[in-house]
This record gives structure tokens, C-alpha cells and sequence, in this order.
């Protein structure tokens, strides 16, 4: 059997007093994206420093490709390939020089440099770029830049902490695109703090919350587990909110533009057809109607309550 590409065993670490995360355990095997979805201060950072030998853990194990990340660290970073939060990009230096460092740096052997190099940069789509100082490169271009040293060593995993955010919505979607490209052939970690990221690119998904995992299975169970609690509707004759609250099974209902809504309820699989019956009888014009279940916040308090009853 392949060894797995990432086994973590009860991890766990405390920043002095408190504990950022607790009795952590993940493995990957294969190909593909896996989200590490969490709010801000849920223990992403800490879980992906840990896993790239950047910190130690106060308690646990971290196998990457069966090498121990303690005890046999240079041969578990070999296949590591790190983004972290912020890039370790040196400003002053040119997209070549970067790169050519960065190769030395993951001791990649002197006569196979050159081909690494303009391998990583044709993949990541900077070659045209490759003079180019990288104080004077676009945040979406530097994030590419990012990547390719994350992948320049050709590494089994790439761990890659919130890589699109600060960007534009076009390079959000180009670098979407080039981390979907390099997960074809290695795993792929990803964190974000935003769901509808993760479920637009993963396979896989574990949700942290104040340091413990609270779901981790493949995206389609995520989707199936999570209750839909409320619908976003687009009126183009809308009715007041009280007048939308007296449609049975709603319970509250929140206007966010002057014609679309957001209508909460409680486990009621009929209400999309009763808020559709409503509109027609009332004539409310309905434009739009689909069910919402994008709002991380219910999503981790679902997920919260579910796990502290089993
Ligand atoms: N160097 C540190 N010293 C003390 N506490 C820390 C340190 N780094 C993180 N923490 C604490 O550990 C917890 C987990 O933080 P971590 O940065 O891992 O979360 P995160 O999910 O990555 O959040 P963010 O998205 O905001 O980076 C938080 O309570 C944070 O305040």
C-alpha cells in the first residue's frame, strides 16, 4: 500500500496557558484538494505550521510520507511545499532570482535548477515576468510566484494558508484555477475562512472551531449534512417582512436590498413551496429562490451542537 502523503496523530499545541488546538488527526492519501475551513483564531495557522515543520507541537505526531516531522524533519520538509499567510517573497529581488534562490534553498541539485525553474514559472504563468522585480508585480502575480516556490521542489503536499485573500475577484479566479491545475498530480491543502471558497474547489473538507475538528468528510457528505435553515428570495413586488413572516414555518425574515431577502426557518422541506404559492397568490413577482446555505456562522453552530450531543 502507498504510504500516506500526510498523517496527522493527535496533534495538539498550547501558545503558553492556552491551547490553540486540541487532539487534531487527518490523513491523506491521495491526489486533490482538501479544504481546512475555520473562522479567525480557530487554529488553522497553527495546524498548517505545525504540519510544515515552521513550529513544534506540544503534543502529537506529523508523518509526511512517512517521514516523523520531529525526528527526521529534513526528509518530511522535501515533501512540503508552504504558502503561508503572508508570502516569503523578498521585494527587492527579480522573479528569477527569486526562483533560482528558493532552488537552492530545497537543495534541488545545481545541473537541474535551470529546468526547475522555468518549469515552475511556465506552470504558474510568470515566464513573461521572469525580470521583473517582485515589489512591481500585481498581488495576483506575487501570489503566483508564491506558488511556484511552494512547488518548485516538487513536493507531494502543498499547504497553502488563505492564498486568495487581499486579491481582486479576477485574480481570485486565475489563482483559483492555477491551485485546481497543480492538485491534479499532489495534495493539496487549503484553508479558508470562507465556505463557499472551499466548496467551489475541494474534494474533502474539515471544519475547525476553537481548535478542534468539527467535520471532516468529502464536500458532497458536508453539503448533505448541513440543514438548510433559511432561502434567499428576489422580489420584484416585495411584501413587508411581517407580511413574509406569516407564511407558516417562517420565523424570521431580513431584507438585504429593497427586492431579495433572506427568510429563516426550522427544519420544514415544504417552504420553498409555500413562499412560491404565497408569491403567486399575493403577486410578488418572484425572481429568485434558492436555499441558502452559505452562512458559515449557522453553519459552525450546527455543527457545534451536533457534535457536543454525539
Ligand atoms: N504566537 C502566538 N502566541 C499566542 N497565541 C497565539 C499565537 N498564534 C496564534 N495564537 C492563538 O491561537 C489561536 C489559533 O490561532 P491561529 O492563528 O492558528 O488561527 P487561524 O484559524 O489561523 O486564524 P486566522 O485566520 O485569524 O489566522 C488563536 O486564539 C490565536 O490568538
Amino acid at each position: 500500500m502507498e504510504k500516506s502523503i500526510v498523517r496527522i496523530e493527535a496533534l495538539s499545541h498550547r501558545y503558553s496557558t492556552n491551547w490553540a488546538i486540541r487532539d487534531i488527526n487527518m490523513e491523506i492519501s491521495s491526489a486533490g484538494i482538501v479544504g481546512l475551513l475555520g473562522s479567525n483564531g480557530a487554529g488553522k495557522s497553527t495546524t498548517m505550521n505545525i504540519l510544515c515543520g515552521a513550529l513544534n507541537q506540544t503534543e502529537g505526531n506529523v508523518y509526511i510520507n512517512g517521514f516523523d516531522m520531529r525526528k527526521e524533519r529534513e526528509l518530511a520538509k522535501r515533501e512540503i511545499g508552504f504558502l503561508p499567510q503572508q508570502p516569503p517573497l523578498y521585494m527587492d529581488l527579480t522573479v528569477n532570482e527569486y526562483l533560482y534562490y528558493c532552488a537552492n534553498l530545497r537543495l534541488i541539485p545545481k545541473t537541474a535548477i535551470k529546468g526547475a525553474v522555468e518549469e515552475v514559472k511556465e506552470r504558474c504563468g510568470i515566464a513573461h515576468f521572469s525580470n521583473r522585480l517582485i515589489r512591481n508585480l500585481s498581488g495576483g502575480y506575487r501570489q503566483r510566484v508564491g506558488i511556484a516556490q511552494a512547488i518548485i521542489h516538487r513536493p507531494r503536499l502543498i499547504v497553502l494558508d488563505e492564498p486568495t485573500n487581499g486579491l481582486d475577484p479576477n485574480q481570485i479566479i486565475e489563482v483559483r484555477a492555477l491551485i485546481k491545475e497543480i492538485a491534479r498530480d499532489r495534495a493539496v491543502i487549503f484553508s479558508s475562512h470562507i465556505l463557499s471558497e472551499i466548496q467551489l474547489l475541494c474534494k474533502d473538507i474539515m471544519m475547525i472551531e476553537n481548535g478542534k475538528i468539527v467535520f471532516s468528510d468529502t464536500m458532497d457528505a458536508f453539503n448533505n449534512y448541513v440543514e438548510p435553515h433559511s432561502l434567499l428570495v428576489h422580489l420584484e413586488n416585495p411584501p413587508s417582512a411581517t407580511e413574509l413572516e406569516q407564511i407558516k414555518g417562517v420565523n424570521k425574515v431580513e431584507f438585504l436590498t429593497a427586492r431579495q431577502a433572506r427568510i429563516y426557518f426550522t427544519g420544514d422541506q415544504q417552504i420553498t413551496e409555500r413562499v412560491v404559492e404565497a408569491s403567486v397568490q399575493h403577486k410578488w413577482r418572484l425572481r429568485e429562490i434558492s436555499i441558502d446555505k452559505t452562512a458559515l456562522d449557522e453553519v459552525f453552530k450546527q455543527l457545534s451542537s451536533k457534535s457536543s450531543k454525539q
